[in-house]
């Protein structure tokens, strides 16, 4: 259903009206559009609840958008449609002058309509922008707010492992893709519903005009003839849209796969050129492409009725035009009037009939559109509940906070995997000042009870620490994204000083000079401020000694480490622990190497008693105290650092 283009008596309507292009094309953008997402979500209560839940979350931003800007948009919208009406009446004034050869009278309305042109084109453009810019303030408001209640509580950890166990009962809401949502979900629904909801508002004041002037000028059968017209193109349409709906959802999960399948290449590059398993990633890449284009293949199959119907109307509803048209003719009401009259009385009956036809058909593709944002306002509303669930305290939690000592204590501490295997049972220790080394077969618990330290993972019992966070170095460091640098790497996770000092960049250098890393930068051209993919350029060997590295930097006085020196060679291991002894910092490590034990005060043996799950492996405890002194071993000071004659202009550059 469109306006059809090129009728004779709508010339200039044949142009779009509103900015959108005719109703057929815009029909086919909103499938476009809706191809990658979609939902089976329905309009209903709680659902348009949640999207005012969301939209009262934007606004409670610094950032919302302001009413002023969705109030003029309002505004250029009815002057939009004004504009639009005396633009649709313009043909009938034409052929008026024209029949009456009236040269003074043509040339005063070429002007007229030259002037209603650019009003409307001006109206067009303006109510494009401001819809644009309402969009995008309140993208960046509820991405910004959705954004850190991710990044908040650790919610992003929770959701990233949806198995995780919660000892308070509530069961996570597995969510497909969060970040898709935080990103991709919120910009289509603000988009759509600012392109939505300002014609939505209109179209029930502008379906009562042209109903009116149409009965006006043709009777009752006119506006009872479109409302027929619209029900059966409504029925007939709903009927064909229903079976693409599951299709596109499905859509969505499947470019996801496909993305992900993508990214993970990306990320394990290196490990898949080792394993020159290029053939066997190209081969689980076809098969995601092969499913999402068959998915797709079949959704265009389904389009293609529904593009058919669609084209059908919008002819059909020309002639429609027409037929209304010709009923005061043949019921002879115009008999009187000149030939010239008569032409203009077809024209400005024409553009109600065929404008009242149209305003149905916007309600028909707004309506799909508000079917889109349902779905998009459903997968928002999941992730704020799995949001909720994954950030809420959990209760009992068992960490007691002592600032005022740097004791790290455990106190029948029992901690299981998510499937409920009780992986170590009333574990007493304290951890010495010397240090804590963790031992046992793969498997056995080891990093889960450092997870239960870190406050990760849920536990029962009591674990007493000095403070909300812990300096933690994993096996697999964290150095930050593509454009992290050394400084950044060693002050994370606090931020770089923005104007750093001889002082910042001096103290920078002798930590990476701590741990052997003193000339990497310069090796590498780059000062310590200069971004680069630190994952992409060290060695996993300097990756661990850049991550131990910011632990001394951070000077904290309990750590935890999880095999951090593993790809290191003995005597720089030996150096790196030496460091934690001379800084005085308390420390629990896991760790397979028999060389470790030495380093430390006191060693914890998990022994698995069984490997039923019914006897669960228990830890030895008391903890033993070392047999081995710690070994006196050289700092690894670089012998060509010369920290008081450093040369750092290019770090602070
Ligand atoms: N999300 C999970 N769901 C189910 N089981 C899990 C989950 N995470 C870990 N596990 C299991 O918990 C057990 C203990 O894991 P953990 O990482 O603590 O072992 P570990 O002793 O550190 O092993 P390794 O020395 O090999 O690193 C393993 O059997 C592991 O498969």
């Amino acid at each position: 259903m469109a306006l059809p283009p090129g009728t004779a008596s709508t010339p200039l309507l044949a142009t779009p009206i509103n900015g959108s292009g005719s109703a057929t094309e815009s029909l086919g953008e909103s499938r476009r559009s809706s191809s990658g997402r979609g939902s089976v979500a329905k309009l209903n209560c709680s659902l348009v609840a949640s999207l005012a839940s969301l939209l009262k979350l934007a606004a409670s931003t610094r950032t919302s958008v302001s009413v002023a800007l969705i109030l003029a948009l309002l505004a250029v919208s009815i002057l939009e449609q004004v504009a639009v009406y005396y633009v649709g009446l313009l043909p009938s004034r034409f052929y008026s002058v024209l029949s009456s050869h009236n040269h003074d009278a043509f040339v005063a309305l070429l002007w007229r309509s030259l002037v209603l042109t650019i009003i409307v084109a001006l109206l067009n453009s303006l109510a494009a922008l401001l819809a644009s810019l309402i969009a995008l303030g309140t993208r960046s408001a509820l991405s910004g707010m959705l954004q850190s209640q991710y990044l908040a509580s650790r919610a992003y950890y929770g959701l990233s492992r949806p198995a995780l166990p919660r000892l308070d009962g509530v069961e996570l809401v597995g969510i497909d893709n969060p970040d898709q949502r935080l990103v991709q979900d919120v910009d289509d629904l603000t988009t759509t519903l600012t392109q939505a909801v300002p014609p939505f508002l209109l179209a029930p004041f502008i379906i009562a005009f042209y109903t009116y002037v149409t009965y006006e000028s043709m009777g009752w059968e006119g506006p009872l003839y479109i409302y027929g017209y619209f029900l059966v193109a409504t029925i007939i349409n709903k009927f064909l849209l229903s079976p693409i709906v599951a299709f596109i959802f499905a859509q969505e999960r499947l470019e996801g796969n496909y993305r992900y399948g993508h990214a993970r290449v990306r990320t394990y590059a290196e490990s898949i050129a080792f394993l020159s398993g290029a053939d066997a990633e190209s081969a689980g890449l076809a098969v995601s492409l092969r499913r999402l284009v068959s998915n797709a293949r079949a959704i265009i199959w389904r389009e293609f009725p529904l593009d058919l119907s669609t084209r059908f109307f919008a002819g059909l509803g020309g002639i429609l035009s027409y037929l209304i048209v010709s009923i005061p003719i043949f019921h002879g009401r115009y008999e009187h009037k000149s030939p010239g009259e008569t032409a203009e009385i077809i024209s400005k009956t024409s553009f109600y009939a065929i404008y009242l036809i149209y305003s149905f058909t916007q309600l028909l593709e707004l309506s799909k559109q508000l079917t889109l944002a349902a779905g998009l306002t459903a997968r928002l509303a999941t992730l704020r509940t799995a949001l909720d669930d994954a950030s809420a305290p959990e209760p009992d939690a068992g960490i007691l906070i002592d600032a005022d000592s740097d004791m790290l204590d455990l106190d029948c501490v029992t901690v299981c995997t998510p499937t409920g295997r009780v992986l170590l049972q009333d574990v007493s220790v304290s951890v010495p000042r010397g240090g804590l080394l963790i031992r046992g077969p793969s498997g056995c618990g080891k990093s889960s009870l450092l997870r239960a330290i870190a406050g990760l993972w849920p536990f029962a019992g009591t674990i007493t620490r000095p403070s909300e966070h812990l300096a933690f170095v994993p096996q697999v460091p964290y150095l930050g994204g593509s454009r992290s640098s050394f400084a950044a790497a060693l002050a994370y996770p606090a931020p770089v000083p923005s104007s750093p000092t001889r002082d910042d960049a001096l103290e920078l250098r002798k930590v990476l000079a701590d741990v052997g890393l003193a000339d990497l930068p310069r090796q590498l051209g780059v000062g310590l401020f200069t971004p680069l993919d630190l994952h992409a350029t060290l060695s996993v060997g300097e990756q661990q000694r850049l991550a131990f590295a910011r632990l001394l930097y951070a000077r904290p006085r309990c750590a935890v480490l999880d095999e951090a020196t593993s790809a290191l060679d003995e005597q720089t291991e030996a150096s790196l622990y030496n460091l934690l002894h001379v800084h005085g910092i308390r420390f629990v490590s896991v760790g397979h190497r028999s060389t470790l034990a030495p380093f430390h005060a006191a060693v914890l043996d998990i022994v698995p008693a069984a490997s039923t799950l019914s006897s669960p492996p228990r830890a030895a405890a008391p903890p033993l105290p070392s047999p081995a002194a710690i070994a006196p071993t050289p700092l690894l000071h670089s012998p060509s650092l010369d920290l008081d004659n450093l040369d750092d202009r290019d770090d602070l550059e």
